[in-house]
């Protein structure tokens, strides 16, 4: 455990991936403005004190990627391929002191951060073989003596912002498919868990990364940084997870520029259970779905509808599994469900549940502040949820399910298009018209169909409507980190 005795190092088998300084062009610096502390979300403990970069420095960062970027470029798919699959070795060789370092910082229980290392290495892996597959074209000509081509290459400088819910694999899912296609990149972990990205860097420079293509820019000014990226004219792309404000910030930002963006942005993830579902599986997968990560994640069941047939039974087990919920440290073994990041994190869960309430909501299952203290909370079941309520509307993203009853199909999928968000939705049901229909019908970016956990780097993550664009992750993900040069050849 972490407190005030025990530091995080002397947790770690190597501690040298314990490191408070900044990654640019392949050195390790301090930050011109200083350094800001890191600090346990359990136990409100400072673990580390990191340096706080400069938009200088950031400036600096972005001419170090530039020059790195044409010699990465210039090795061959197969050797990327090699240097990514060290890198991805290194990650599963130091896998429990990275899981341990992402649990000290962003709090969630350790057996999910392992989970998370596993998640964030399996991009590394699978982009760096994409390396190898990097096809173009060859189009007959219209005229005879004319040939025509495609050409897949390398963006350029890649500028990232990432969130701190699942600070490796959200570098991860972007970092991999950048570095496979021949990109340099700039990651900018959000100030609350800077620690995983370092470690990442760290593990990047023994596997032979070139100084210069992966630089890591912690900061407590995430505007600068991203103003940095956005009029930086040699920055050719920005790629950014987060919430859906920002995004709209950024995309303004980066329209000068008419930089290329992906954006995996906020959700409101529906999660329907009809009457011909397999209730036990449904509430197995409405917990994986809901309480993953405490609720933080951009994909979590945010809105539970419940066929009126099966609404009182799917309660009364759903309101069992939540109750046995073992909340605690996340270092502790055993931990399910661990503190939210921020007292911000919890005034929103606050919110929601006495705007619910207000409305006509019945708390079932917790519906307070943990005996814990600190930003802990009671995972949080309520039923006789409407459309009017504001979680019905907003990102909860905290340990709140909201159960609401439908009666058909059509009423349910009106629901649960009735939101600016399309991220990720599920729904149980085995029938298989229905499932065509419902899967169709629901306007978003995912569909989980009997299952509540949709995330393999095997698929394309991403979103439509105000969720963002572009996808990480499955062999469309790099298309995303390459341009496309049509070659028009009279010979
Ligand atoms: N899609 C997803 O996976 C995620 C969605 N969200 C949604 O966002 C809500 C708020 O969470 P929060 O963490 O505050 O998310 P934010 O969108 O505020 O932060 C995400 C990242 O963006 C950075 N950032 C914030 N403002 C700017 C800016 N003006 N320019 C550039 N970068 C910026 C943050 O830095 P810093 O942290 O240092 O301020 C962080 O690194 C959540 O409740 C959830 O709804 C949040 C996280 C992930
Ligand atoms: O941003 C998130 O919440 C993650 O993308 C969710 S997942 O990919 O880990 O499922």
């Amino acid at each position: 455990m972490l407190d005030k005795t025990t530091n995080l190092a002397s947790l770690l088998k190597d501690p040298g991936l314990l490191v408070e300084r900044a990654y640019i062009g392949g050195a390790w610096v301090e930050g011109a403005d200083g350094r800001f502390d890191v600090t346990n979300p359990a136990r409100g403990d400072v673990i580390a004190q990191v340096a706080d970069v400069s938009r200088a420095q950031v400036a600096e960062a972005i001419s170090a990627a530039e020059a790195a970027q044409p010699g990465w470029a210039a090795m061959t798919g197969k050797e990327r391929a090699g240097v990514m699959r060290k890198w991805y070795d290194l990650m599963i060789e130091n896998a429990e002191d990275l899981a341990l370092i992402l649990t000290a910082e962003m709090g969630k229980p350790l057996a999910e951060a392992r989970g998370e290392i596993a998640y964030g290495a399996s991009y590394i892996e699978f982009f760096g073989e994409e390396a190898k597959r990097i096809y173009g074209e060859t189009i007959p000509g219209h005229l005879r003596n004319t040939r025509l081509m495609v050409l897949k290459q390398p963006i350029g400088v890649v500028g990232a912002i990432t969130p701190w819910n699942f600070p490796n694999a959200m570098i991860a899912r972007k970092v991999a498919p950048a570095l496979a296609a021949g990109c340099s990149f700039l990651s900018r972990p959000a100030a609350e868990t800077p620690l995983s990205a370092l470690a990442m860097a760290v593990l990047a420079e023994r596997a032979g990364v070139p100084a210069g293509v992966f630089n890591v820019l912690p900061s407590t000014s995430a505007s600068e940084v991203g103003k940095e990226f956005c009029e930086n004219p040699a920055v050719r792309k920005l790629t950014f997870t987060g919430s859906t404000e920002v995004g709209r910030i950024l995309l303004r930002q980066a329209a000068d520029q008419v930089m290329k963006c992906s954006m995996e942005l906020g959700g409101n993830a529906p999660f329907i259970v009809f009457d011909d579902a397999d209730l036990d599986a449904a509430v197995e997968g409405a917990m994986m779905c809901k309480f993953r990560n405490n609720g933080q994640t951009c994909v979590c069941a945010n809105r539970i509808y419940v066929q009126d047939g099966v609404y009182d039974a799917f309660a009364a087990k759903l309101a069992e599994a939540v109750r046995a919920l073992k909340v605690g440290d996340g270092l502790e073994d055993g931990t399910e469900a661990g503190p939210l990041i921020s007292d911000k994190a919890v005034e929103k869960v606050r919110e929601h549940l006495a705007d619910a309430e207000a409305k006509g909501g019945s708390v079932v299952v917790g519906g307070n502040p943990h005996d814990l203290g600190g930003t802990f909370w009671e995972p949080t079941l309520v039923t006789g949820v409407t459309q009017e309520m504001k979680v019905a509307r907003e990102e909860t993203f905290g340990p709140l399910a909201p159960l609401f009853r439908f009666k058909d199909e059509d009423e349910v999928i009106a629901m649960a298009n009735d939101t600016i968000f399309g991220l990720a939705s599920y729904f149980y049901a085995k029938d298989l018209s229905r499932v065509y229909k419902v899967a169709e019908a629901l306007e978003y970016g995912i569909v989980g169909v009997n299952t509540g956990i949709i995330s393999t780097e095997l698929g394309p993550f991403g979103g439509i409507k105000q969720s963002g664009m572009g996808r990480e992750g499955s062999h469309l993900g790099i298309e995303d980190y390459l341009e496309m040069k049509y070659v028009c050849l009279s010979v």
